[in-house]
């Protein structure tokens, strides 16, 4: 099993060896299972720790290094899981009441479930709010809330305030007690590992795609179809939930639990644990939970020795190490031990595909169907008139260019006719639907498919892992099924038409390289094969031939003359007369926002206006 968040640029220079990753986690798990009934009693209650804490910090991992969402405030929600069972077990009400109906055996269950349950909508509602927060707002505000929470656990009567809550049971599973520390230190584990193997398969699906869009690549990712304000609060909740597992668990390890495990500092040190371990990294986010918590223990015993005084001194020495830590490895130290195991440990084999999934398919509309229609669409910031105006359309079977020289507003207009933004006036309509205030996303479902004039691809991420997120909308297993591998045969089929889409763009050589190392050029050519795995209706290509060389471009020209005749509907927004001349059926120029022409290639290029727009350049005109 490998939980690391795959870097292709590694797995492409990884080595022969005898063993593979998936190997070498067996082998460590046989070997602590093997050696746990002979582990000194301390070293377990460690690893047990470890095991908890590692269990908050992969959920951060998820949240942080994947997801590109920073909170300083899981303590709080391992609190919420701990307080619930606490409570749950040992109120005289829930006995008399829950316990009546269940058996009070079962009230650990009950609190597992309440400490869900309440993680759940505290998470769900916080997250909706917070995790619309740009910059560094929503740190703050997970501060905030890690804060309230923390006194709120202090200064509720009925939770034992300062002093908490005693008496705690301890777990028992099937007539099976987990009184022992190295009895409940399995089931942490057991429980981690299963976590790490669900998060691993999530990742290693279209929903993980989608996922990994949200650090860097929302706008993208929207434009595909993805609804990522959903995600981001989906992957908070779930943070969130395996942060109350871990407080189920510390509960009932401890038998007794007080505010103080939930405050801030401990929400930083969960934070350290996953940036120092590697926060993209799930293995990366256990190694740093081993390391802190390893490493807090022996401060604690060194420092006051030392120092010949008591204190948090390992506060001081943990930001002195992160320091040090984080200037050597920025990245965590998870990537740099993976580059060394890349030199001894062979590849996992991709496991064979068992049976295809169909994909959905769209039925294109007849040649000559308007698909895209702008009507007099106007786009005004403050004072300056970006589109003044603008209509025009785009047919099924017909590839229309717009041109214009810089700042004339095309890619004012192309975020009007893409859902990025919306006109000040007038309307845009697509497959005959009025789009005012949609999102990017429902121009996706409708059937459009675009590039971007800055590429806007998953860099660290294969090319067919990167074309295969356009083809998002067409496949519909979600979390549950993806954790569970339910997905393998619709996951098996996005990746076929990811291949083909590469393949006929002519990148077939590449498709397992990652994005970020191809050519600019190469890169624009991705775009346009990751919208055309969307199957779409109409395509809006923003300057795609930026950076092709010759031939290149004229390979480009005939899979886009293919696609026309397929009846595709495509605008190219693009500064290279000859490649436009040649292509277009019809051409609209835009000078300072205005259409100032519109026709076939022979009356643009004829056309005075148009000559004197390029500063009289009849020459840059003409091909
Ligand atoms: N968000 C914005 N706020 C204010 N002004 C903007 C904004 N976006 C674009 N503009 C202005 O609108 C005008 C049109 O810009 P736009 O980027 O659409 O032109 P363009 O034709 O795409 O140029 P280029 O070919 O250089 O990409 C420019 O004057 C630009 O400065």
């Amino acid at each position: 099993m490998n939980t690391s968040v795959k870097n292709p640029a590694l797995s492409a220079a990884t080595s022969g060896g005898l063993l593979t990753r998936r190997h070498l986690t067996l082998a460590a798990i046989a070997l602590l299972a093997g050696v746990w009934g002979w582990l000194p009693e301390f070293t377990v209650v460690v690893m047990s720790y470890i095991g908890l804490y590692a269990l908050v910090a992969v959920g951060l991992a998820m949240l942080t290094g994947v997801g590109g969402m920073t909170s300083f405030g899981q303590a709080a929600f391992v609190g919420m899981g701990a307080y619930a069972t606490a409570w749950s077990c040992t109120s005289p009400w829930a006995a008399s009441t829950i316990g009546a109906v269940v058996g009070t055996g079962l009230l650990p269950w009950v609190g597992l479930l309440l400490g869900l349950a309440l993680t759940f909508a505290l998470a769900w509602m916080l997250g909706a709010v917070t995790v619309k927060l740009q910059g560094h707002y929503l740190p703050l505000c997970t501060i905030a809330w890690g804060l309230s929470l923390y006194y709120l656990f202090g200064n509720m009567e009925f939770l034992g305030g300062q002093t908490g809550i005693t008496g705690v049971p301890a777990l028992v599973i099937a007539g099976w007690s987990l009184a022992s520390p190295r009895a409940l230190g399995i089931v942490i584990w057991a429980v981690l590992l299963i976590a790490l193997w669900l998060l691993h398969n999530l990742l290693d699906s279209r929903e993980g795609r989608a996922v990994r869009a949200l650090k860097n690549g929302r706008l993208m990712a929207e434009s595909m179809g993805v609804d990522t304000a959903r995600y981001r609060i989906k992957l908070f909740v779930l943070a969130a939930l395996m942060a109350a597992i871990s407080g189920w668990l510390y509960a009932h390890m401890q038998r007794f639990v007080n505010p103080t495990p939930f405050n801030l500092n401990i929400g930083i040190e969960y934070l350290f644990m996953a940036v120092v371990g590697g926060a993209g990294h799930l293995w990366g986010a256990v190694l740093g939970a081993a390391l802190i918590t390893l490493l807090k223990e022996k401060l604690q015993d060194i420092l006051p020795g030392l120092l010949g005084s008591s204190g948090n001194f390992e506060v001081i020495v943990f930001g002195l190490l992160m320091l040090l830590v984080l200037q050597r490895f920025a990245e965590g130290l998870w990537p740099a031990l993976e580059r060394l195991g890349q030199r001894f440990l062979r590849a996992d084999a991709a496991p064979a595909p068992r049976g295809m999934a169909a994909l959905a398919r769209r039925v294109l509309p007849a040649r000559g169907t308007v698909l895209l229609q702008s009507s007099s669409v106007t786009k005004r910031f403050g004072g300056l008139v970006a589109n003044n105006s603008v209509s025009m359309n785009v047919k099924a079977g017909e590839i229309h260019a717009l041109i214009g020289p810089n700042g004339a507003g095309k890619s004012t207009f192309f975020n009007m006719i893409s859902g990025v933004d919306d006109p000040t006036e007038g309307e845009v309509r697509l497959m005959d639907k009025p789009m005012r205030e949609l999102p990017a996303r429902d121009f996706a479902s409708l059937g459009l498919g675009r590039t971007f004039q800055h590429v806007r691809l998953l860099g660290q991420r294969s090319v067919i892992e990167n074309v295969a997120l356009g083809a998002h909308l067409r496949a519909k297993r979600g979390w549950v099924a993806s954790m569970l591998r339910l997905d393998r045969g619709e996951e098996a089929a996005l990746l076929a038409e990811a291949r083909h889409q590469i393949e006929r763009c002519g990148l077939g050589a590449h498709a397992d390289t990652p994005a970020a190392s191809l050519a600019l050029g190469q890169q624009r050519v991705v775009e346009i094969a990751r919208a055309l795995a969307s199957q779409p209706a109409v395509l809006l290509l923003d300057e795609p031939a930026a950076g092709l060389r010759h031939l290149e471009k004229r390979a480009l020209a005939e899979l886009l003359s293919q696609l026309r005749a397929e009846g595709l509907g495509i605008l190219v927004v693009e500064h290279d007369m000859e490649f436009v001349m040649n292509l277009a059926d019809r051409i609209t120029v835009l000078e300072f926002g205005t259409v100032i022409a519109e026709g076939k290639p022979a009356e643009v290029q004829a056309n005075p206006r148009v000559l004197d727009a390029y500063l009289g350049g009849a020459e840059e005109v003409t091909p």
